[in-house]
């Protein structure tokens, strides 16, 4: 295949037609590089439409996240979601026409001194057939590291946000605060305990971005509708229409990876990250990676992870109407990570030759769920454990089960979970 991209796209099109708190001060200070991004991006954008009419035009500058799902209790969220998925919207009054924004690209990340935390911020569109098919590259103002982001002993961090496929509140700026606290950390060396535990702490953590990390990287997906976001077919363009089906999700994330490897070589060499539905996808695009010419991951760290669709929906009645959303039930076990038997792991990810390592390393996989987690059981990290603890498994690939604490969408809002569970990924990939 000449062109992998047009190739994944192609056979996204075929299938489709198929199947029918605590970071403001990092983000305050925000100024002139702001303003060349926005510019940048509104160029980037004119494929897609005329500027004015294009929804990533309209930056809003970043004040604080938007990021406060852990607030609302879980069984609150639980019950909504159920509501919203019922008979159509029934929460009192039709919610107003949604138009879709990405939330503002994180530039003029700085720390509080006013230093740039990066020397690299930017959003990329990888397609153009909607505004969310970009993704985040954040690189770290460090030495050691080439334009490329290339350096021989790092990782990049590769991060699939969750939502259930859904939500568009969720996008690729909730690895933000993960981001910053590796970063920020890194630059004030303040120590703060791991929260509920007595011993890891921001510094120590810190030494893992400095260590470690090239670049972060965090992938937009197409999205399907959301009820609570209703959008007129006729009238909204397709480019902002959130009307995707499976394997869109998956393509797209292929699609973004080629375009990051493409433009940073040294992404390469990176570690997958997934949130909930993301963790669905992380381990989905490893084991399709290498037949549509793409880097396979080192590791993939599943957070929160949803791996065992049918299994979720005895377990949590209700949810299937959200799966079904997104997919069409034919496709459940083929989107469940849990399904893949270890021999398909090995022959499509943990085997694949890898020409960027002087000698093979062994793959890692690391599954890190809270027992607090008040939306995905902790059954699901249970099943995907036993494709990975069957005998023989230790020998080319290591994997290890974090205990996280938390609810399900506190791991990545406040992302310390999250920093904890990514250092514990390096700690076994440098082991
Ligand atoms: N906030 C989402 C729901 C959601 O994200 C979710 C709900 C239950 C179990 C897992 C979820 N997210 C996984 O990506 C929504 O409103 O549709």
């Amino acid at each position: 295949m000449a062109n992998t991209a047009s190739a994944v796209k192609e056979a996204d099109n075929q299938q489709h037609k198929k199947s029918s708190g605590k970071i403001g001060s990092a983000f305050r200070k925000v100024g002139r590089y702001l303003k060349d991004q926005a510019t940048e991006q509104s160029h980037s954008a004119l494929y897609l439409s005329p500027p004015s009419r294009e929804p990533q035009n309209a930056i809003r500058y970043p004040s604080q996240t938007n990021h406060q799902h852990f607030d609302e209790k879980e069984d609150d969220l639980v019950k909504k979601i159920l509501v919203l998925d019922g008979a159509g919207y029934s929460l009192g009054s039709a919610p107003p026409a949604y138009t879709p924004t990405l939330s503002p690209f994180p530039n003029g990340m700085m720390d509080a001194s006013g230093t740039d935390l990066f020397r690299d911020v930017r959003r990329h569109q990888y397609a153009s057939d909607n505004i969310l098919q970009s993704y985040d590259v954040l690189r770290p103002q460090r030495d050691g590291s080439d334009s490329n982001g290339e350096d021989k002993d790092k990782y990049w961090l590769v991060y699939i946000h969750g939502g259930y496929f859904r939500d568009p509140k969720v996008d690729s700026t909730s690895f933000r605060p993960a981001i910053i606290l590796l970063e920020e950390a890194n630059s004030h060396s303040q120590p703060q305990p791991r929260s509920n535990s007595s011993t890891t702490t921001h510094s120590q953590l810190s030494t893992t971005a400095t260590d470690t990390v090239a670049g972060y990287a965090s992938l937009n997906y197409r999205l399907s509708p959301h009820p609570a976001y209703p959008q007129d077919i006729q009238s909204t363009p397709s480019y902002t229409l959130n009307n995707a089906r499976w394997p869109n999700q998956p393509n797209d994330i292929l699609l973004a990876l080629q375009h990051l490897h493409k433009t940073y070589p040294g992404s390469t060499r990176y570690i997958l990250v997934g949130h909930s539905v993301g963790a669905t996808l992380a381990f989905i695009t490893a084991l399709q990676a290498s037949e549509h010419k793409v880097a396979p991951p080192s590791a993939v760290l599943g957070v929160s992870g949803i791996y065992d669709y049918p299994l979720i929906h005895r377990t949590n009645t209700g949810y299937e109407d959200m799966t079904r959303n997104a997919m069409s039930p034919e496709i459940y076990e083929e989107a469940s990570p849990a399904l893949y038997p270890l021999h398909e792991y090995r022959k499509r990810w943990i085997e694949v030759e890898d020409s960027r390592n002087d000698k093979p390393r062994k793959k890692v996989v690391v599954l890190a769920h809270s027992r607090d987690d008040g939306l995905v059981s902790w059954d699901q990290v249970e099943e995907m454990r036993k494709v990975f603890n069957r005998d023989g498994a230790e020998d080319d690939c290591r994997c290890e089960l974090v205990e996280l604490k938390g609810k399900h969408n506190q791991i990545w809002e406040e992302g310390i979970e999250l920093v904890w569970a990514i250092t514990r990924t390096v700690d076994l990939l440098r082991s």
